[in-house]
């Protein structure tokens, strides 16, 4: 499966998500290649991903390389970084068929991986188009409270244009709740809005849902894999929590 992470909103934990699920499926047995589509370059950093003078997803998208030159397998799992020449990509890529580079540049290897999981930017320019493009479903990650029905809309019509034009198959897999904070009490008008605004767009929200934990900024610091070295975190169970209905929604 090729999943998206995606969510134009910044600060909603797509790269942290997407780290925590490659690693998750990646200690399951899977094998998993995660794909650094944002600029800020923040998941191939939280892995040690070599960013400088190798061979990046800019140079794929742009044709430059093969996808085999790009892939760097590390212990936390597969990745093609990214670094912050990306960025240049969105006005760079301009001929016709650039939704489909990343699509096209994965048909070779796809066929290796359970999962291709891709963390992606806080826009919905040529990069998450170009994602949407390749992948199978996309997973939302939205924290309480922002999760406002003009954002979704502008999410919901990228999505409607990447399936009319570019891919008919693309499912909304749904929404994943983060930076929780279970303290505040306005948590239940919280997951009743965020239901109602699913139902907007036909996508179902998890009930796992991802508390605040200063571990998650510290694993990312040092480099750490969530469930390895924290295993007893709170938010180490509430990712594996939503693993396994995530993996039980495929069933
Ligand atoms: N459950 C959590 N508890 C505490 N901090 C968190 C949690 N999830 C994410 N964060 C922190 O929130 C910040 C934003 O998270 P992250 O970078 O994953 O979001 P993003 O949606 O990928 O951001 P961007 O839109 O900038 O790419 C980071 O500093 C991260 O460490």
């Amino acid at each position: 499966m090729i999943l998206s992470v995606a969510n134009q909103k910044g600060g909603v934990a797509k790269t942290t998500s997407t780290l925590a699920i490659a690693s998750r499926l990646k200690q399951e047995g899977y094998k998993v290649l995660a794909i650094d589509l944002d600029p800020q370059g923040n998941l191939s950093e939280s892995v040690d991903a070599k960013q400088i003078e190798v061979p990046t997803v800019y140079e794929l998208l742009k044709e430059e390389i093969t996808v085999r030159e790009a892939i760097q397998s590390l212990n936390f799992f597969d990745i093609i970084p990214s670094n912050i020449m990306l960025a240049g990509a969105e006005q760079e890529l301009s001929a016709t068929g650039k939704e489909y580079r990343l699509k096209e540049a994965l048909e070779s290897i796809s066929i290796e991986y359970d999962y291709i999981i891709i963390d992606t930017p806080p826009s919905l320019g040529i990069l998450t188009v170009n994602a949407f493009t390749a992948s199978d479903e996309i997973l939302i990650p939205t924290t309480p409270g922002i999760f406002a029905v003009n954002g979704i809309e502008q999410l919901n019509n990228t999505i409607k244009n990447v399936k009319k034009y570019c891919n008919q198959n693309l499912k909304i897999n749904g929404i994943l709740v983060t930076r929780f904070n279970p303290r505040a009490n306005i948590n239940k008008s919280i997951k009743e809005l965020t239901e109602n605004l699913a139902e907007h767009i036909g996508a179902k929200v998890y009930n796992s849902y991802i508390r605040n934990s200063v571990v998650i900024e510290e694993s990312q610091a040092n480099k750490i894999n969530l469930f390895e070295n924290y295993k007893s975190a709170t938010v180490t169970s509430d990712y594996s929590n939503f693993i396994n209905e995530f993996l039980g929604e495929q069933l």
